[in-house]
């Protein structure tokens, strides 16, 4: 069962009395594209660092093939965890060179494949001469993307590969991306605040809210399970009992309902043909109804409301 799985088991985290992570329980298996979204702040780099071993957990455990991550070389050269890059470190410019990121990736990764390093380095037109302090924010990434891909670790973690890439790159990265997965079946967790675009590539949805996994699904059976009710207050209200809201939006004698389908529900959308209008959900306004806070249910505030 847990052969080349990455399994977290309540593990929790915090920073001085800040809790960040309250109990985690995750499991990764072989051979998918996960896409770990959550809010700012939530703990998304802060979980994908416990995970690859490179910072503690306050309790809890991970394992990767039943063996502890922690301080375990054979664990932890089977993950890879291409962090963003920073043009400063400690209270200095960041004068490392691409190169010599490269050269360490290549030290420590087993599976390091270095034909495709450097396809990739040409393809994204990486000066590996540059300081890292000298490049743009896209091109760090690049670098990131580059480190990730060509690790060839079974186990490979991006976290938020595509900040600072314009539209044409972000295509590309989804483009190598599917291109890799498709060669070697190996295991992708990718951090991401663009939603919508990711969605085609994102297999499975883990959603990180308030420090606990709030859920781990198929990205489009998500997707599938969310309907917008669309009709006369009345009509809407009969149609929608017995289903779970997620949002509502009313706009006079009309309102918008967000249902989701529990496994095995469905909606009788034939039995209100003319009545009511049923559609899909974009994944990223799913995503905004699943980790509101309490008080945020209204909607957004608006500038004309105020007293
Ligand atoms: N080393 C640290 N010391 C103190 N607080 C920290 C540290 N690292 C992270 N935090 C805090 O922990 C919380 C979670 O941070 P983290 O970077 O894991 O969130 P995130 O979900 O990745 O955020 P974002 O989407 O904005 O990148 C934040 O409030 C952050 O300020």
């Amino acid at each position: 069962m847990s052969e080349n799985c990455l399994v977290c088991t309540q593990v929790t985290k915090s920073y001085g009395k800040k809790e960040v992570l309250k109990g985690v329980d995750l499991t990764i298996e072989p051979g998918h594209i996960y896409g770990l979204i959550g809010r700012n702040g939530v703990g998304k780099t802060t979980l994908l660092s416990i995970l690859t071993g490179q910072n503690r957990a306050g309790a809890g455990e991970i394992t990767y093939n039943g063996q502890p991550v922690w301080e375990n070389e054979t664990a932890l050269s089977a993950l890879c965890f291409s962090r963003e890059l920073s043009p400063t470190i400690l209270f200095g410019q960041n004068t490392l060179k691409a190169k010599e990121y490269l050269k360490s990736a290549a030290c420590f990764y087993p599976n390091w494949d270095a034909a495709y390093a450097d396809f990739l380095i040409k393809e994204f037109g990486i000066d590996k001469n540059k300081k890292i302090c000298k490049m743009n924010k896209g091109m760090m990434s690049l670098v990131t993307i580059t480190i990730a891909l060509a690790s060839g670790a079974p186990i490979t973690i991006l976290d938020e590969p595509v900040a600072g890439l314009d539209v044409y790159m972000r295509d590309r990265f989804y483009a190598l991306l599917l291109e890799e997965y498709a060669r070697s079946n190996r295991t992708f967790i990718l951090s991401t605040h663009i939603i919508e675009e990711a969605a085609n590539v994102l297999e499975e949805i883990i959603i990180l809210n308030d420090g606990v996994v709030r859920l781990k699904e198929n990205t489009q059976d998500l997707i599938d399970s969310c309907l917008y009710v669309n009709g006369l207050d009345e009509v809407v209200d009969r149609a929608v009992s017995g289903y779970e809201r997620l949002n509502t939006e009313q706009m006079g004698r009309h309102k918008m309902v967000c249902i989701r389908l529990k496994p095995g529900q469905s909606f009788p959308t034939e039995q209100y043909r003319g009545e009511l209008t049923v559609s899909a959900v974009p994944l990223q306004k799913i995503f905004v109804y699943l980790t509101r806070q309490a008080g945020e249910e209204n909607g957004y505030a608006s500038f004309n409301d105020r007293t």
